[in-house]
C-alpha cells in the first residue's frame, strides 16, 4: 500500500520555449491533483540563446540543464523538469532523477510543406536537422540529401521551414504531438528506419538528492516501462562514453519481460562507419536495464564504434 505524502509547496525550474513550459505546466497539473501547492520559475538557459551554432559544438547536451540546477542548488526551485534526451548520463554530485515518466512517441518525424516521405524528395534536395545522429541516419537512407544544420525551438525550426530554407525537416514526434502540432507530420520514421535517440520522447524530473520529502512526493508519477526502457538506452550512451559528440542512437522496446535493445554508433565524420547491434534480455529492475545497455555498447565496440572521451 501506498502511503500519502503530506502536501508540499514546489516550484518548478522550467525553461521558456513552449515545449519546456507545456512539460512543466503538465507536471504542474499532475502534482497539483494530488494536492500539492505548484508555481513555475522559468528561465532562459545557454543552450537556448546559443541559437547560430549546432550544439554539439558548444558544449553539448548539458547545456539545458546547468542553470536550472543552480535554481535548484540555491533553493529558488525545487523540481526541474527536462527532456531526458537533453540531460547527461550521470547526474552532477548532490543531483538525482527522482522519476522518470510515461513517454510520448519517441520517433521522429518528417515534415514539410509539399513532400510526404524521405523517399518522396527530390535529389539534392535540403533537409534541416540539428542531431549529427539524424544528420548520419538520413545520409545512409538518401547520400544525395544535403544536410543543413538547424537550431532554435521548434517554432523557430518550424517558422525557418516554411519560409522556404528547407525542403523538409526531420525532429522529434513528441515535441509536435505535446505542442498540438501533429498535424505538421507528414510521416514518422520508423525505429527500424531512424533510430531514436536515448531518451527520446520521455521526461525525467530532477531534484537535489538531500530531498527524500520531493522524490515521494514525485513517486507515483513514475512509469516503469519507460524508466526501465530509457535507462537502457541512456546506459549505451553511458557506454559509449557518456555525452559526448558522436552520432549514437539507442531504443528500447519492452514485450512483458522481455526488451529488446537497439543501437547504432557512427563515426562523427560521417557515414563511413554505421554500427548497428542489437539484443533481447529479461528486464524487470534498473539494474537489469542498465546491464543490457552495457552489454550493447560492447558489442558496438566490437562491432569497431570507438568510445569517446568526454568534451
Ligand atoms: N534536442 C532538443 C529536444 N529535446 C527534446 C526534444 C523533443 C521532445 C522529446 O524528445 O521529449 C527536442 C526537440 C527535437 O529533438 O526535435
Amino acid at each position: 500500500m501506498t502511503v500519502a505524502t503530506s502536501p508540499l509547496s514546489i516550484v518548478i525550474a522550467t525553461r521558456e520555449s513552449r515545449l519546456a513550459l507545456w512539460q512543466a505546466e503538465h507536471v504542474k497539473a499532475l502534482l497539483q491533483a494530488r494536492g500539492h501547492t505548484v508555481e513555475l520559475l522559468g528561465m532562459t538557459t545557454k543552450g537556448d540563446q546559443i541559437l547560430d551554432r549546432t550544439l554539439s559544438k558548444v558544449g553539448g547536451k548539458g547545456l539545458f540543464v546547468k542553470e536550472l540546477e543552480v535554481a535548484l542548488e540555491e533553493g529558488r526551485a525545487h523540481i526541474a523538469v527536462h527532456s531526458l534526451k537533453d540531460v547527461p548520463m550521470d547526474m552532477p554530485e548532490g543531483f538525482s532523477l527522482a522519476c522518470v515518466m510515461e513517454r510520448e512517441d519517441p520517433r521522429d518525424a518528417f515534415v514539410s510543406p509539399r513532400y510526404q516521405h524521405l523517399a518522396e524528395l527530390p535529389q539534392g534536395a535540403v533537409v534541416g536537422t540539428s542531431s549529427l545522429r539524424r544528420q548520419v541516419l538520413l545520409q545512409a537512407l538518401r547520400p544525395d540529401l544535403k544536410i543543413e544544420p538547424l537550431r532554435g525551438n521548434l517554432d523557430t525550426r518550424l517558422r525557418k521551414l516554411d519560409e522556404g530554407q528547407y525542403d523538409a525537416i526531420v525532429l522529434a514526434a513528441a515535441g509536435l504531438k505535446r505542442l498540438g502540432m501533429q498535424a505538421r507530420i507528414r510521416s514518422i520514421f520508423e525505429p527500424d528506419t531512424m533510430l531514436p535517440a536515448a531518451g527520446q520522447g520521455a521526461l525525467g524530473i530532477e531534484i537535489r538528492t538531500d530531498r527524500q520529502d520531493l522524490a515521494d512526493a514525485l513517486a507515483p508519477l513514475a512509469h516503469m516501462p519507460t524508466w526501465l526502457r530509457v535507462a537502457a538506452e541512456r546506459a549505451v550512451s553511458r557506454g559509449m562514453g557518456g555525452s559526448c559528440s558522436v552520432p549514437l542512437a539507442a531504443h528500447a522496446t519492452l514485450q512483458g519481460d522481455t526488451m529488446q535493445l537497439h543501437a547504432a554508433w557512427g563515426d562523427p565524420e560521417g557515414i563511413k562507419a554505421l554500427v548497428q547491434t542489437q539484443q533481447t534480455a529479461t528486464v524487470t529492475t534498473l539494474a537489469q536495464a542498465e546491464a543490457l545497455g552495457a552489454e550493447v555498447a560492447a558489442r558496438l565496440q566490437a562491432g569497431g564504434a570507438l568510445v569517446c572521451k568526454p568534451d
